[in-house]
């Protein structure tokens, strides 16, 4: 279980985080979901035990953060990209190295064996990781940070630079360690790879602006605002001058448009459901105290 109370932290005069509550229990991909700089990185450090908070508490494998942070940092595993793989070890070696960190001598054979298996790396357990391709570098971080077999793995974007059939293999793999009952907590900006989460949160400016599953908050979404897509000549900036245009953008030989619950611009309409970033983008206008 990991459980977030209002922590919040300052650095100097800057909110990187402002009274985030959140809890993510076993078996649940949990994904924070926020743009460059909305404090995901700097929740993932303070629940690793690295960072203090500056107010509130977090539970963590039923750890507190603050008074036991050496005990968290050896409940967890922990992938930052691909930073903490090392390049002139080889993929076993590399796998070694960690479990030796946190098990008894006897059990990392087979802990590294076992994880070999499970990651599909037989056939590059010899090979140098500098060797690898970005993508299965970017296995073998995943692979490293659960070797152990944590309860609570926290994975920062763990998908970053890699083709869409590599991040579909990383994200099965994502939801194996949920389904051996793992906390999982993955940071991303991909609003799409955010539907594959079980739950999220979405942090803008440090805040939780809105947290639940995809569905719930396309629901939300939907309850301030309505997204369609029209075909229509018209120039963009003149649309989105439109009342009760709240944005657009050009979509294939159309625009789509988010619009306040109520509007009805003189345009060709067709309703569409909402995906991720719709949602993202209702839901921070909200939040700014927008129009919609
Ligand atoms: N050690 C630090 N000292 C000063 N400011 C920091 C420090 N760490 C983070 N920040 C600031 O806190 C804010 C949140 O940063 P954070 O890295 O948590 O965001 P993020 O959502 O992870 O962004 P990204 O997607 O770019 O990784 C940013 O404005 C960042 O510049």
């Amino acid at each position: 279980m990991v459980s977030v109370e209002q922590v919040s932290r300052r650095f100097g005069n800057l909110v990187a985080l402002d009274k985030v509550s959140l809890q993510v229990r076993p078996g649940e991909v949990f994904g924070l979901l926020g743009p460059n700089g909305s404090g995901k990185t700097t929740l993932i450090r303070i629940l690793s035990g690295v960072l203090l908070p500056s107010a509130g508490g977090a539970l963590v494998a039923g750890l507190d953060v603050r008074r036991y942070p050496e005990q968290v940092k050896a409940a967890i595993g922990y992938a930052t990209q691909e930073a903490s793989v090392y390049r002139d070890l080889t993929v076993r070696e590399n796998l070694e190295f960690r479990a030796r960190l946190y098990l008894d001598a006897r059990a990392v054979p087979y802990a590294v064996e076992e994880t070999i298996r499970r990651f599909g790396l037989q056939d590059f357990a010899h090979q140098l990781a500098g060797a690898l391709s970005g993508g299965w570098r970017q296995r073998l971080a995943l692979a490293q940070a659960v070797v152990h077999g944590p309860q609570v793995v926290f994975l920062d974007e763990p998908t970053t630079g890699l083709d869409p059939v590599s991040r579909r293999i990383i994200w099965d793999l994502i939801h194996q360690e949920a389904a051996r009952g793992a906390v999982v907590l993955v940071t991303t900006h991909y609003m799409d790879e955010a539907e594959r989460c079980h739950r999220l949160a979405l942090l803008f400016g440090g805040q939780v602006i809105a947290q639940g599953t995809p569905h719930e908050l396309e629901q939300l979404a939907l309850q301030s605002a309505q997204v369609v897509y029209s075909e229509t000549s018209l120039p963009l900036e003149q649309i989105r001058s439109l009342p009760g245009v709240l944005d657009g953008w050009p979509s294939g030989n159309g625009v789509r448009l988010i619009l306040e619950k109520q509007a009805t611009p003189a345009l060709p309409l067709q309703t569409v459901y909402p995906n991720l970033e719709d949602v993202f983008i209702i839901l921070t206008r909200l939040h700014n105290g927008g129009t919609t």
